[in-house]
């Protein structure tokens, strides 16, 4: 395997490179040829004459190319310009599967792109898409819905005014479809990294109205106010460039995924170029340089192991607008293992653990390479300006970086303040009115039934009187402990209500199951035996519960839900303390 790649002013450049030697020499012993062109124009025209001389070169090349918002030559990040990359390929074959659509068919267009895919058995599969035209999020779920045996990865066509973009198979050239390149042959050998550099700085929200590529809603509040009131982000039209350094992200497989916001609606939904799930999760993120050489530094060793004998990279041209003149540092990173090419992207994908995400903000490499037998690994050349000592850390971002770290931990702190009782350490009233909802809404998308149980502390009165207040103290934090230790599931949660009034909420299988666990909770505390002289009913503190079990579906007011546990409480008190009433 050989690449080559060069920019052209015109097609006479064009012309020349293909007379030149070392092309070819390498087309001469190739077994295929994949070019590529990648191109700021949208100009139909432009990419028929480029196809024209490229096609009448060779009868071994397969041609594809697409408009992009920044092109990759020999790892160095160009602009407004035309590259061309041959890859000469010895033992591989490479077969395109080109399928033109209309928006909305992208369903069909996955279908039949699977079908033709899967008859042929590649090793890997490289997409070129049209984003502004399709819906690229629907198109790749669909065509990676089942299991794949092959490698996926590819990025969608740019155009630097976000109106057009324009794909090249062969001699077509058109604005919305899919080109899907297949590598055919044993020795072809690949191997993908990916990261995206932003990190996580604000708490977590949940996406609570969503659909398709809308986000209405960020916690129940309209999705834009996050923007407008955490970082004074407006409504204007330099929006997608401020947004662009605090995308949303989302945690999937362990790593962060960058979702930015293109545009606001006029509800204050907020408009993104991949899906948004109702009750996904996210942070406000930050570009980070330090996460961003970390990684870098972790790609090139592995890549360096690999050996391979070309890199593509495909890469979101958002990052050209975040790194400004420091993404000739990303991008020529890794030119010194192999020849680099490639282009900037409008969403960009491969697979990851068995899925297919319709990525933005990240970096792509693939390297690849032919050869099966050993070579040794490359030692790698001392680059005369090391990547920890330049412009991507300069102190300024450091400074901001580490302050922003500040923010995090201390945002971190007031959050956990906020919800908990200083006393117990539960969770506190306030929190409670949040959960409380939220558990409700959750919870009615699983068919559990939800326990809200409500516990008071008996004769506590004349407990502090005669043991004090402090003692009072005590026996209220140690009643805390044990309600938290045996309610430990992941959706058990503790609140301290008021005063000694305690609240659990929790799931159960049935009815039966939940008074035994209110039970439990019960008899544990009257088993840590604390002492109470002035108890009516027990030498010890003992508690007595009200206990709301219901079926999610008929939860249709929180309030009378919560005054139906009060009231059984106030009968377990009533009919003699020490037990639970349950509705
Ligand atoms: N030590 C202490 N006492 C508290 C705290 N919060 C509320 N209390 C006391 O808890 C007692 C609650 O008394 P009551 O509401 O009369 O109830 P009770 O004595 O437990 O009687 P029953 O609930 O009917 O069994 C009051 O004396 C409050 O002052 C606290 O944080 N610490």
């Amino acid at each position: 395997m050989h690449q080559i790649t060069v920019s052209i002013k015109n097609l006479k450049d064009l012309r020349g490179i293909l007379s030149n030697d070392e092309v070819l020499t390498h087309s001469e012993r190739s077994q295929s040829i994949l070019a590529m062109v990648y191109t700021a124009y949208i100009d139909k025209s432009l990419l028929e004459s480029i196809s024209q001389i490229i096609l009448g070169f060779s009868a071994k090349v397969t041609l594809v190319g697409a408009t992009t918002t920044g092109e990759i030559d020999n790892g160095k990040t160009i602009t407004r310009s035309t590259t061309i990359t041959l890859l000469f390929l010895e033992a591989t074959s490479v077969v395109p599967i080109t399928i033109k659509s209309e928006l909305g068919d992208e369903e069909e267009m996955a279908m039949s792109l699977r079908h033709q895919v899967l008859k042929i058995s590649p090793k890997a599969v490289m997409l070129l898409t049209t984003p502004l035209s399709s819906d690229v999020s629907v198109l790749i779920q669909n065509f990676t819905k089942e299991s794949f045996a092959f490698e996926v990865f590819g990025g969608g066509a740019g155009d630097y005014a976000h109106e057009c973009t324009l794909l090249l198979s062969g001699t077509e050239v058109f604005t919305s479809g899919v080109v899907a390149i297949c590598f055919i042959g044993s020795s072809f050998q690949l191997k993908k990294h990916t990261f995206v550099g932003w990190s996580p700085m604000s708490k977590e929200m949940t996406a609570t109205r969503a659909q398709g590529n809308t986000l209405f809603t960020i916690d129940d509040k309209p999705a834009f106010d996050i923007y407008t009131k955490y970082l004074n982000i407006k409504d204007d039209s330099e929006f997608f460039a401020n947004a662009i350094g605090f995308p949303l992200l989302t945690k999937t497989k362990g790593d962060y995924l960058a979702k930015v916001p293109v545009s606001v609606g006029s509800d204050g939904s907020l408009a993104f170029i991949s899906s948004v799930r109702e009750g996904e999760t996210f942070r406000l993120g930050f570009f980070n340089p330090e996460i961003i050489k970390s990684n870098l530094q972790d790609i090139k060793s592995s890549l360096n192991a690999f050996t391979p004998e070309a890199i593509f990279l495909f890469t979101c041209g958002c990052r050209r607008f975040a790194l400004a003149d420091d993404i000739q540092l990303e991008t020529q990173y890794l030119a010194d293992i192999a020849p680099v090419s490639g282009f900037y992207t409008i969403g960009e994908f491969c697979d990851i653990q068995g899925e297919v995400p319709q990525m933005n903000l990240a970096f792509i490499a693939v390297g690849m390479k032919e050869s099966i037998t050993f070579k040794p690994h490359k030692a790698l050349p001392e680059r005369k300006k090391k990547i920890s000592s330049d412009k991507f850390l300069t102190s300024h971002m450091t400074v901001v970086g580490r302050l922003l770290y500040f923010i995090n931990v201390l945002n971190e702190e007031l959050e956990q303040q906020a919800i908990t009782d200083g006393l117990t350490h539960l969770y506190n009233r306030r929190h409670f009115d949040a959960i409380f909802s939220a558990t409700i809404r959750i919870a009615k998308r699983h068919n559990k039934l939800l326990c809200f149980l409500m516990m008071d502390v008996d004769y506590f009165k004349q407990y502090n009187d005669y043991y004090g207040h402090q003692a009072g103290d005590k026996a209220l934090i140690k009643v805390a402990h044990c309600l938290k230790k045996n309610a430990q599931r992941a959706d058990d949660y503790c609140f301290r209500l008021g005063g000694e009034e305690f609240g659990v909420l929790y799931k159960a299988e049935n009815k039966d199951h939940a008074l035994s666990f209110a039970n439990m909770l019960r008899k544990s505390i009257e088993n840590m035996h604390i002492e109470h002289e002035k108890s009516e009913i027990s030498s010890f503190i003992t508690v007595s519960i009200g206990l709301a079990c219901k079926e999610t579906n008929t939860i249709s007011n929180e309030s009378d839900y919560y005054k139906e546990a009060d009231d059984l409480l106030y009968q377990a008190k009533k009919s003699g303390r020490n037990r639970v009433k349950i509705n």
